[in-house]
C-alpha cells in the first residue's frame, strides 16, 4: 500500500488538533527506499531526512539526541557495558531503515552524554529546546540514556502541556553490540512520533517494542531489553510489525499538575530535595546531616514499605521539622517498585508526652510515585512557592 495515496495513519501533518479514538490500523509501511539526508546548515549536529514525497501531507519530527547506551559503541560485539558514547544523532538517524514516507525528519545533537550525567542544568536545556521546537513540528523524539530516562519523561510530562506527541528513547545495547536494540527503538519512536494516534497521551517511552506513559514507567532491569515497566498502570500500547497498537483512547495521567517555568531558565535552580533510601537499622543521623549539609528544602524518603519507617525515625523526622524554621515537606515515598503510599500509611506521632498520637503536619503520601519521580514533583512545587497545603493537594492527585 503507498502511503501517500492512503488515508493512513502515519500521515497526520494537516489534521486538527482534536484526539482521536482510533485504536489500531492496519495499514503499513512495506517501502523500503533509503531516504537522503539534507542538511539544514554546514553543522553536522543537524540535519533534515528529504525525499521527494510531498512535504505538505507528510509530519515533521524532530529528533533531539542528548546520548545513552542509544549512542554508544563498545569494543567487542559482544560487550554490553562499560563501553562509551561515541556516535551523533546523525550517526542514529542514517542507522534506521527507510521513513522518506512517513515524515520529514529532522535532527539535532542538543547533548551527548551518559543519562547519570542528567541534572537540573540539562534537564532545562531540553525542556527550551522542546519549547522552541513544538510550535514548529508535529512530533518531538528524544534520544536518551535509559538509565535516568524515566525522571526526564516525568519532568517533561509536568513542565510541557501539548497534545504533540513527546517519544523517549534508548537502547539497552551499545550500537556495536550483536542485535543491538537501539536502531530499532528509534524508528519506531519516530514512527510513534508521526502517529495520529500518539496525540493527546503525554510523554511516551518506546523500547523493546512497547510504548508506556513516561508518567508512571520505570527502569526495572538493569540489564535486559525488557526493562521499562509499570506493572499497576501498565503499557499503553505496542508495535509490531510496523503497526502500532494502543489499547486505550489517548489519554493523560489522572491528577497531574502542569507547573509554568518562570524565564529566564538560566535563573531557574530547582530546590535541593535529597532522597534517603530507608532499610533495616537506618541511622537517623543520615537523615539530619543530609538535611542541614544540603541546605535541603524537603525531602524524600523511599520508605520500606507503604509509607514504612521505624517508629524511631518517624519521630525522629517529626522532631527536625520543628527545629528546622521553615515549612519543610516530607515525601512518604515506596522504594517497591510498584504499589502506592496511601494517605492512610502517614505515621502517628506524639507532639509530646501527653498528647495523642497524630500525623505530623509535614507528612506527605507520594502515592504511586517512585522516590526519583517523587523528588522531581516536589522540586516543581518548591520552585513555584507552594504551600504544605498545595503540595499535599499536588500529591494526593498522584
Ligand atoms: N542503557 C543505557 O542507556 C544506560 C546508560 N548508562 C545511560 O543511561 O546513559
Amino acid at each position: 500500500m503507498s502511503m501517500s495515496s492512503s488515508s493512513s495513519f502515519f500521515q497526520l501533518h494537516s489534521l486538527p488538533e482534536e484526539t482521536t479514538y482510533e485504536i489500531h490500523d492496519d495499514s503499513r509501511d512495506v517501502s523500503h527506499s533509503q531516504f537522503r539526508i539534507r542538511y539544514r546548515s554546514n553543522s553536522i549536529v543537524s540535519g533534515t531526512s528529504e525525499t521527494s514525497t510531498n512535504f505538505d501531507t507528510l509530519p515533521t519530527i524532530k529528533v533531539i539526541g542528548t546520548g545513552g547506551t542509544i549512542a554508544s559503541k563498545g569494543s567487542t560485539a559482544h560487550q554490553t557495558a562499560g563501553y562509551e558514547v561515541d556516535l551523533t544523532i546523525e550517526d542514529l538517524v542514517h542507522s534506521i531503515p527507510d521513513l522518506s514516507t512517513t515524515c520529514i525528519l529532522e535532527y539535532e545533537q542538543l547533548l551527548n552524554i551518559d543519562s547519570k550525567e542528567f541534572g537540573t542544568k540539562e534537564l532545562l536545556m531540553l525542556y527550551e529546546k522542546i519549547q522552541t521546537d513544538l510550535p514548529k513540528y508535529d512530533g518531538i523524539v528524544i534520544t536518551h540514556g535509559t538509565d535516568t530516562m524515566e525522571e526526564t519523561a516525568f519532568f517533561l510530562q509536568l513542565t510541557i502541556n501539548t497534545y504533540k506527541p513527546i517519544v523517549m528513547c534508548g537502547s539497552m545495547r551499545p550500537s556495536t553490540a550483536i542485535s543491538s536494540d537501539g536502531p530499532m527503538n528509534l524508528y519506531q519512536a519516530c514512527v510513534i512520533a508521526a502517529t495520529r494516534e500518539s496525540r493527546g497521551r503525554g510523554v511516551l517511552i518506546a523500547l523493546n517494542d512497547r510504548i508506556g506513559s513516561g508518567y508512571y514507567i520505570t527502569k526495572s532491569n538493569a540489564n535486559s531489553l525488557d526493562t521499562f515497566k509499570s506493572i499497576g498502570q501498565g503499557y499503553v500500547g505496542n508495535f509490531v510489525d510496523n503497526e502500532i497498537h494502543y489499547y486505550y483512547p489517548a489519554a493523560k495521567p489522572l491528577g497531574m499538575t502542569y507547573f509554568n517555568l518562570q524565564l529566564p531558565l538560566s535563573e531557574v535552580e530547582l530546590p535541593e530535595v535529597p532522597v534517603i533510601y530507608a532499610h533495616q537499622g537506618l541511622n537517623n543521623k543520615l537523615i539530619e546531616v543530609t538535611v542541614r549539609e544540603l541546605n535541603a528544602k524537603g525531602l524524600v524518603i523511599a520508605t520500606m514499605g507503604a509509607g514504612s519507617l521505624s517508629d524511631a525515625t518517624n519521630q525522629f523526622l517529626a522532631d527536625l521539622v520543628q527545629n528546622i524554621g521553615f515549612p519543610f515537606p516530607i515525601i512518604y515515598a515506596k522504594r517497591s517498585m510498584d504499589g502506592r503510599v496511601p494517605l492512610g500509611a502517614l505515621p502517628k506521632v506524639r507532639n509530646d508526652e501527653l498528647s495523642d498520637p497524630q500525623t505530623f503536619d509535614s507528612a506527605i503520601a507520594g502515592g504511586y510515585l517512585n522516590p526519583q519521580k517523587a523528588r522531581i514533583l516536589l522540586q516543581l512545587c518548591l520552585n513555584d512557592r507552594y504551600d504544605l497545603n498545595e503540595i499535599k493537594k499536588v500529591f494526593k492527585g498522584v
